[in-house]
């Protein structure tokens, strides 16, 4: 038996999940992904975030199987990943992968498109599950629009469907929401969340937009630079994220000094800008720069010691006013580890 699976074995870890062990890959000599470890239990949904380039579609093309890792392993329900060089169609079996490219074919109709892989067996199973894919991602109107007619949202959504209709077991998702309006985007994530966990999917997201990551994962991985900084639950990262890079990647944050709050420490803290209110009583103020309109909010950004400070408030304030301002408790706490 493999020497990592063994080692699974005797631990108390449960064999039912995906598994990925000091997994490392380059293109040509460049290292791309550097000693990649975490295991997910099926069914969990995780959010792959970091800056662009980091490498997490090259993570989720490895772990589906298009890209040959130089070293590591990979297991899904104690099964062992080989990767493409051993299998004669590249792909995992029970895994699809949504690449940013939507893949379909553009002469065919939307319906056709998605039963591409069903069966034609029984036709009748076929039309009501493609139907039922059609209504997750909300295309029943367009079952019969050829694909080349479509916009790129309405093919994202399109190619959505597909990469479900053969009920993969792992959904890894590229950036599934970057071409969808708003409007669509909100209930086409609820949709397929409630799919996913109906049916037990478990999912990785690749995305870069923390509305995916908040609501939806019940984990977030943090890759920098090719490496796993963190893997930790959602909520908690977001209360408690360990430096700048993190915060940052769920939006706007500030980094501030203690003592510029008047307080007697050496230590920095990260607020995000819903935790600062105005406080005319306050004796730390800040110098208003620029009031930029946010719908339900202005985002105000201002100076403070020298530093740029952003902070929501519910009107726009003009420049260069001087405000006081109150900073949530719980923002004082999250202390950065140096
Ligand atoms: N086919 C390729 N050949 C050589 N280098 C590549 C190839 N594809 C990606 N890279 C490089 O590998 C690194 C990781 O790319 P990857 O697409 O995995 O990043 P990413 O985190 O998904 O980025 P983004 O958020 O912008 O989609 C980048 O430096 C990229 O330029």
């Amino acid at each position: 038996m493999d020497f990592f699976l063994q080692k699974l074995h005797q631990s108390s870890i449960s064999l039912n999940m995906l598994a990925i062990h000091n997994l490392s890959f380059a293109y040509n000599t460049i290292p791309v992904l550097k000693n990649i470890n975490f295991t997910i239990e099926p069914g969990q949904h995780i959010a792959l975030i970091g800056a662009s380039g980091c490498g997490k579609s090259t993570l989720l093309k490895v772990i589906y199987g298009l890209l040959q890792p130089n070293e590591g392993e990979l297991f899904w329900k104690d099964k062992k990943l080989l990767g493409p060089l051993y299998n004669l169609v590249p792909g995992e079996e029970n895994m699809k992968y949504l690449s940013q490219g939507f893949e379909l074919q553009p002469f065919r109709t939307v319906a056709e498109n998605i039963g591409q892989y069903l069966s034609n067996f029984e036709l009748e199973l076929k039309q009501g599950r493609v139907n039922e894919l059609l209504e997750i991602v909300e295309m029943t109107d367009f079952a019969a629009t050829k694909v080349e007619n479509l916009s790129g949202g309405q093919k994202q959504r399109v190619a959505l469907a597909k990469a479900l209709a053969k009920k993969p077991e792992v959904l890894l998702l590229d950036e599934p929401f970057h071409n969808i309006d708003n409007f669509r985007r909100n209930s086409l994530r609820r949709n397929l969340f409630r799919y996913l966990n109906r049916n037990n999917i478990t999912s990785i997201t690749a995305t870069h937009d923390k509305t995916d990551i908040l609501s939806f994962t019940n984990e977030t991985i943090v890759i920098r630079q090719g490496e796993i900084v963190v893997k930790k639950p959602t909520q908690e990262l977001y209360q408690n994220p360990q430096d700048y890079y993190i915060a940052s990647l769920f939006g706007e944050v500030n980094q501030v000094a203690l003592s510029s709050l008047g307080h007697d420490s050496p230590d920095n803290i990260l607020v995000y800008p819903h935790e600062i209110s105005i406080d005319q009583n306050s004796s730390t103020t800040v110098r208003v720069k620029n009031s930029y309109f946010n719908g339900s909010h202005y985002l105000v950004e201002a100076v403070l010691d020298q530093s740029v400070f952003f902070f929501t408030h519910t009107s726009a304030l003009k420049a260069p006013e001087s405000v006081g301002i109150h900073i949530d408790e719980k923002a004082l706490h999250r202390t950065l580890s140096l």
